[in-house]
């Protein structure tokens, strides 16, 4: 991962996702303060940042809900201010929140999604199949929603946001509220995810879900403080401890007499 450069000489290969220079206020608070990073194809990539960071901000952005104003997301060559339709169809997405229908079964819940991108029939069903296997939940598919477990139904988001092959997977702390079993089974399948070709940003703060291999965006108060493979953004250190060095917060001052 590296910033995007100014002036490319021989044609890079297209980048799953390019942000440049992206801010954005909620009213007199800066929440993105020129965030720029540069995503390849195939790569687990960890948005880790504290409470309040600016990673939800972030991909609110990512995923259209908010104009950038100013800065310029492109993914896989599409530019979202300019051609949001394609941009769009290349990502899927898990929010923070569940978002389901708990009535209806797994694959109905897939096909629901299919449907609004444009595959129905065999092909439907065939991307179904697929994208469940993907997550270990073929068995399944004729199960209600609502009555699956916690970590099961965010297998089952994750493999709804697969449904239409896309280039680039977005997810805002998908295990937020599961146990320690769930979060290992879900990280372990969206990294696995990667060898397919398909680009991860994985928006945590959580750092055990972090591993060597990936790539490092470390968000802090809307700005980018550190990027790149894990050992080169840390420098080397435990994860954790420059973690909590980076984001530790400056000691109250003493009141004045
Ligand atoms: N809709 C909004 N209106 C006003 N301020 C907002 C809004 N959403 C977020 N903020 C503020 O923007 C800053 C970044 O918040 P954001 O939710 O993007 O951070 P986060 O890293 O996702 O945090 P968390 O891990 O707690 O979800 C915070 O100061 C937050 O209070």
């Amino acid at each position: 991962m590296e910033p995007p450069a100014p002036s490319p000489g021989a044609p890079a290969p297209a980048a799953a996702l390019e942000v440049r220079g992206l801010s954005h206020d909620w009213g007199a608070r800066r929440a993105l303060d020129e965030v720029s990073f540069r995503l390849a194809p195939g790569r687990f990539c960890a948005l880790l940042g504290p409470n309040g960071a600016g990673k939800s901000t972030l991909i609110a952005v990512l995923t259209g809900l908010i104009r950038p104003r100013p800065g310029q997301v492109i993914i896989g060559g599409a530019d979202l201010g300019r051609a949001a339709r394609a941009a769009r169809a290349q990502i899927g997405v898990v929010y923070q929140s569940p978002t389901y229908d708990p009535e209806r079964s797994v694959a109905a819940n897939l096909r629901y999604f299919a449907a609004l991108h444009g595959l129905g029939g065999a092909r439907a069903e065939s991307r179904i199949t697929e994208a469940l296997a993907r997550l270990g939940m073929a068995e399944r598919a004729g199960e209600k929603a609502g009555a699956l477990n916690g970590g099961h139904r965010r297998r089952m988001e994750i493999a709804r946001a697969l449904i239409h092959a896309p280039r680039l997977l977005i997810l805002d702390e998908p295990t937020v509220g599961l146990d320690a079993p769930a979060r290992a089974a879900i990280t372990e399948h969206v990294h696995a995810l990667c060898q397919t070709g398909v680009a991860v940003l994985w928006a945590t703060h959580l750092v055990d879900e972090i591993r060597p291999e990936d790539d490092l965006l470390l968000l802090h108060r809307g700005r980018l403080a550190a990027r790149g493979p894990v050992a080169e953004a840390t420098g080397g250190a435990p994860l954790a401890a420059w973690f909590l060095e980076q984001t530790k917060e400056p000691a109250p001052k003493e009141p004045t007499r």
